[in-house]
């Protein structure tokens, strides 16, 4: 697979860029994406998915910039959208009503008449909105998201299956929990056309057994309903933050799904679309995050390295205790140091090594003021999760392709943030 970084004369560089250039060119702190490495990760995914008919939904929650919803959409992608402004900025980014599915969360009345108004096909994740849906627009094509009962991730907090989740209509085995009953009885009664069946257990799955489990168990519910065009078994695959953890292994998974599909292709009588809506995998591993040192601090317990960012811009660290390797790119190799590096809002949580009980220390190159941080794998959910805390602008974004960095957002202004106050 494709690497977004080298290292070239002890000094990071990003698909051929120097990441002094970079910095001279758009300032610190700075998102930076190799385009190779996404279309890269899009191809590995479509190629490891062995049956003919399969759409890849890219989950743009977890990095929308126009661009790279363009470079995803030239190579046949469809889109994931949670809400109305996804669908609008997919639809302004030139996909094709028909290539978006909406899994929305809490979806309001108004919401679901502006989105059959464009054609939009809608995902629905609980009763209450089922039968809303059926009542509204009896008769009508609409797809369903199955809660089945477990789930996966690298965080609680991403986990979107299982008895703690909010999401999706429940399925068990259990026929006093199960639900599945309850959806068809709606379905057929407004006459609904049940046309996908959808499940996304949450986010960040290194282990390829629950994907496993996940399509044995949608296509076994799958079989009850006869006009399907298409399941959707979400998104969630994981990729390699910790030193120690392992890639998602496409080729265990996949031999699984071959199979599963070929019989149940046989008992339902039909073949149908499968889909998939990856965010992370297409995404994480081809952004960095570039900040610049602007202090050392020694106290009795750490070195406090700070830095011109913080969790406005990625709140990883700082939400789930997520570990980033990071590097120092003006010397990547050198004496080492021990040291806490630290963003620059007035919180305490605010670092970039830090687990869910606070501060651990990271071993670099000694960082010195002017350094700049390479944070790695930060394309997903990094700059689609910022904000503007502590009245700091959101960093420029740039796009890295034949060896060329181009601006694909411009770094925000004061002008920008005080626009909305009347
Ligand atoms: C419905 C749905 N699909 C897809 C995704 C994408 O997840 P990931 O970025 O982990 O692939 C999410 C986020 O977890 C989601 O909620
Ligand atoms: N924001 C989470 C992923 C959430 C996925 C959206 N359902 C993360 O950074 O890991």
């Amino acid at each position: 697979m494709i690497q977004p970084y080298q290292i070239e004369n002890n000094q990071l560089t990003i698909g051929g860029v120097k990441v002094c250039e970079l910095i001279g060119e758009f300032g610190s702190p700075l998102y930076v994406y190799h385009a190779d490495v996404i279309r890269d990760r899009y191809n590995t995914l479509f190629h490891a998915i062995p049956y003919p008919h399969k759409r890849i939904h890219y989950a743009m929650k977890a990095n929308s910039n126009l661009r790279i919803l363009k470079m995803l959409l030239e190579m046949g992608a469809c889109i994931d959208a949670v809400s109305l402004n996804e669908v609008r900025l997919a639809l302004h980014a030139g996909f094709p009503a028909e290539r978006i599915l909406f899994t929305g969360i809490n979806t309001k009345t108004e919401e679901l008449h502006w989105l059959v108004s464009q054609n939009i096909r809608v995902n629905i994740g609980s009763l209450h909105m089922l039968q809303k849906y059926a009542s509204l627009f009896p008769g009508s094509e609409v797809s369903i998201r199955i809660n089945p009962d477990f789930g996966g991730g690298h965080h609680s907090h991403v986990i979107t299956g299982g008895r703690e989740s909010k999401f999706g209509i429940f399925y068990s085995q259990d026929s006093h929990y199960n639900q599945i009953p309850q959806a068809k009885n709606i379905i057929e009664n407004a006459h609904l056309k049940l046309v996908g069946i959808h499940a996304h257990i949450g986010s960040g799955i290194l282990e390829e057994g629950k994907f496993i489990d996940l399509v044995s168990l949608i296509l076994s519910i799958a079989k009850q309903f006869p006009d399907l065009e298409f399941v959707d078994f979400g998104g969630g695959f994981g990729i390699p933050y910790r030193p120690e953890e392992k890639p998602f292994q496409f080729d265990l998974f996949a031999d699984h799904l071959k199979n599963t599909m070929e019989k149940f292709t046989r008992e339902y009588g039909k073949e149908i679309t499968i889909a998939f809506e990856p965010g992370r995998f297409i995404v994480a591993e081809a952004g960095i995050l570039l900040t610049t040192v602007t202090d050392i601090k020694h106290t009795p317990k750490y070195t406090f390295v700070g830095v011109d960012s913080g969790f406005n811009h990625l709140i990883r660290p700082m939400a789930y205790g997520s570990y980033h390797p990071i590097f120092n790119a003006f010397r990547v190799q050198g004496e080492q140091q021990e040291v806490v590096i630290a963003g620059y809002l007035c919180e305490s949580g605010d670092l970039f090594t830090r687990d869910e009980n606070g501060p651990k220390t990271r071993l670099i190159t000694t960082p010195l003021e002017g350094d700049v941080l390479a944070i790695l794998n930060a394309g997903a959910y990094g700059f689609s999760m910022s904000s503007n805390y502590n009245m700091h602008p959101r960093p420029a974004e740039v796009l890295i392709e034949n060896n060329t960095a181009r601006l694909i957002r411009r770094r925000e202004t004061f002008e920008d943030m005080i626009r909305f106050f009347v």
